[in-house]
């Protein structure tokens, strides 16, 4: 089974994700972690982030290593482990413009699409991001759009960074980055077969529990139909 979870900055996909991946066997995969390693790539490598080719380049290069455990997440680039280097707002400041860089996300959605059959034997995965259900793995069984109003997910954010953030750094975080990802993806609103589960006023337990139980019918529906 693939569960897609899409959705804005803050909405909990990640937190979510891991929960139901989890609880349900599956393995987890975060695409967004994949283009902050290639954020943090090109950076290391001293690129111009505007040099649209350089970048790609960099992406297809890039020796990058994904846990998929939903308990271990941790990720390598070119043999660095980068799993917390990736979360730095230096990271988050810069990351739409590679996530913006269509060549990059070529390369990338080429190789979550290798990440995603290697889960089908052991049961599949929980892959979240923003164009799961849209682009990388349009056949997911179950597909969730994450919302949350935004400030909900501002006020998540702010708690998570332990205010070590300033309010101008938090809005850039959540509203200017969704804008400029929001050109190339569609997580806005619920794509065809999606859907939407609006956690403003649900704890991640309670959204964990849901999704868990929608992709219990999923699972169970074309048994229905066949007997
Ligand atoms: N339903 C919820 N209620 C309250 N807090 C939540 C809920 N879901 C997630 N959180 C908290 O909100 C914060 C952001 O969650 P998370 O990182 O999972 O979001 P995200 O959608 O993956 O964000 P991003 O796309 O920016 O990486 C975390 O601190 C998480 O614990
Ligand atoms: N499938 C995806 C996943 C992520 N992105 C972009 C959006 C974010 O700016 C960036 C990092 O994602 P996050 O770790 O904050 O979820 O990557 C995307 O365009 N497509």
């Amino acid at each position: 089974m693939i569960i897609a979870v899409d959705g804005p900055s803050g909405s909990g996909k990640s937190s979510t994700a891991r929960g139901v991946a989890t609880k349900l066997g599956l393995r987890y995969l975060d695409t967004g972690a994949m283009y902050r390693a290639v954020t943090w790539s090109a950076l290391e490598h001293g690129l111009d982030l505007d040099d649209t080719a350089a970048v790609a380049a960099r992406a297809c290069a890039l020796v990058l290593s994904v846990s998929t455990d939903p308990q271990r997440a941790q990720f390598a680039a070119d043999g660095t482990d980068v799993t917390e280097a990736i979360r730095d707002p230096r990271i988050s400041a810069s990351v739409s413009k590679i996530a913006t860089n269509l060549d990059v996300r070529k390369e990338l959605i080429r190789r979550q699409r290798e990440i995603i059959e290697q889960s089908q034997p052991t049961g599949g995965a929980v892959v979240e991001g923003r164009d799961i259900a849209t682009v990388v793995a349009p056949q997911a069984e179950l597909k969730v759009l994450l919302t949350a109003d935004q400030d909900a997910r501002m006020a998540r954010r702010k708690a998570e960074l332990a205010d070590a953030v300033t309010a101008e750094q938090l809005r850039d975080q959540i509203v200017r980055r969704d804008a400029d990802d929001a050109t190339v993806s569609q997580f806005l609103v619920a794509s065809d077969g999606a859907v939407e589960i609006d956690s403003t006023h649900l704890s991640l337990e309670e959204v964990v529990d849901v999704i868990c139980r929608l992709a219990k019918e999923a699972e169970a529906a074309p048994r229905d139909q066949e007997s």
